[in-house]
């Protein structure tokens, strides 16, 4: 397998999410759960995006992991690597985005990298260096409250330099609009000046297109699925793309099994998502404090109350709450604490649920999602078609329990109904 593209997920929701668009966009990609084994046998495709689960985890060991998905997407043929980030640039002072893009450039011989969390089909855009969340500052927008990585800083330039080393320019949309040459000149600048990556603005997918093109020249770049349309578009124009077989449309065929959705996203997408799914489909509400202090009892009790209901129709499991119920837990058992107890419960009953038939898995939020895929041992998903902006139906590959149908939400997307539209795709 030579592929053109690779790219490295910080996530595996974001890497689901970017798999969708360069589908969407022309590549025919694969999504694979870490380096997978020698022993898969994966598609040929036009591009491969590794998830990681390297959000939140320490700088040091987010750089070590990314090294390694680099190395092997390199040694298949990769010219250029996308190091995915979320299009809500989550992350700490501490890390992730500003240490593994400076050591992914330094692994690739030192250029100077271009990010740009832009997203426009889902509302992120940057103006002068700032994000905006479906037109709210980043700081004002609901991720000021996320559980694991509150953002309270909207000007990423500020961000990124909290956690680099070198320093951040910017390229703003003047010079954006003003085509691909424009950029090169003012990154030619930036680089002249020191800067080890730029925040690129980016307000429409026009601007996109002209950044994927100026990042095909280097080859590192970090950004959200924004980034990468223009990538796949700037790949496509320039003819480098052969013509593949599509691998969609045997991503959807039905699977059969029981339907279960697993929540563990707070975000206020998903709360509005499974109080709309509550009035169609049974809701189990999780005690989280009990998942932290009794958690075998809360989990049995969970499969207990699924196993006849999950016979009769799709059921939903969630640990999600409300930004108050979320901080007064943190404030008696610590965030890590209690982020990483709620996963391992969620991914346990999401385990024991597809030993008991389920085959068609949805799950909200990105470490949730994240948890679940690795407990169950998947090693690589197909690309189905776009349930929402950012949401493919995915297709299992090379995994134990058969093939399923999954999609993992990032948390801040899809409609109101996104949960029975999804269940309407995945038969
Ligand atoms: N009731 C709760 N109280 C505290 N933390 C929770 C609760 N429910 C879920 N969590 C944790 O919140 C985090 C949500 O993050 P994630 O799954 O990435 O969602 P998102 O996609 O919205 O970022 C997870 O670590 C999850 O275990
Ligand atoms: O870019 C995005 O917004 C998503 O692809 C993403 O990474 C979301 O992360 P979670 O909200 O943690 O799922």
């Amino acid at each position: 397998m030579t592929i053109l593209l690779g790219s490295i997920a910080d996530d595996y929701t974001g890497a689901s999410d970017l798999a969708n668009t360069l589908t969407k966009n022309g590549l025919s990609t694969v999504q694979t759960v870490g380096i997978p084994d020698p022993s898969l046998t994966l598609p040929d495709v036009d591009a491969v995006v590794v998830s990681l689960k390297i959000r939140s985890v320490s700088a040091q060991e987010a750089v070590a992991a990314a090294g390694t998905a680099e190395h092997w997407l390199r040694g298949r043929g990769a010219m250029h690597v996308l190091y995915k980030i979320c299009s809500t640039f989550d992350s700490t002072d501490q890390g992730n985005i500003g240490p593994v893009t400076e050591a992914l450039a330094e692994l690739a011989g030192g250029s100077t990298v271009l990010v740009t969390p832009a997203f426009p089909e889902t509302g992120r855009t940057v103006y002068l260096g700032h994000l905006f969340v479906n037109g709210q500052p980043l700081d004002e927008s609901p991720l000021k409250d996320h559980p694991l990585n509150p953002m309270h800083d909207a000007n990423l330039v500020r961000v990124m330099a909290r956690q680099s080393r070198g320093a951040i320019g910017l390229i703003d949309l003047p010079a954006v609009a003003a085509g691909p040459d424009a950029v090169r000149a003012r990154l030619d600048a930036l680089r002249a000046e020191g800067a080890s990556a730029v925040i690129a603005d980016a307000v429409f997918e026009r601007d996109l297109e002209i950044l994927g093109e100026v990042a095909l020249d280097a080859p590192v770049s970090t950004g959200a699925s924004g980034l990468g349309l223009g990538l796949a578009r700037a790949l496509v124009r320039s003819g480098r793309v052969p013509s593949k077989v599509s691998t969609t449309a045997d991503a959807i065929r039905p699977v059969g099994g029981y339907a279960a959705i697993i929540a563990g996203s707070c975000s206020s997408a998903t709360l509005r998502q499974l109080a709309i799914a509550e009035q169609a489909m049974p809701v189990l509400r999780l005690d989280p404090e009990r998942l932290l202090t009794a958690a075998p009892d809360e989990i049995s009790a969970a499969l207990s109350w699924a196993g006849e209901r999950m016979k009769a129709g799709p059921v939903i499991i969630a640990a999600s709450t409300t930004p108050e119920a979320v901080s007064d837990l943190q404030s008696r058992y610590g965030r890590e604490i209690s982020g990483r107890a709620i996963e391992a419960a969620t991914s346990a009953i999401a385990a024991e649920l597809v030993a008991r038939g389920v085959r068609r898995l949805i799950v909200a939020g990105g470490e949730t999602s994240g948890a679940t895929v690795d407990r169950l041992g998947i090693p690589a998903f197909l690309i189905g078609p776009e349930i929402a902006p950012g949401v493919p139906v995915l297709r299992t590959i090379g995994n134990s329990q058969g093939e399923m149908l999954m999609a993992l939400k990032s948390g801040n997307f899809g409609g109101d109904d996104f949960f029975a539209t999804a269940l309407a795709m995945m038969r």
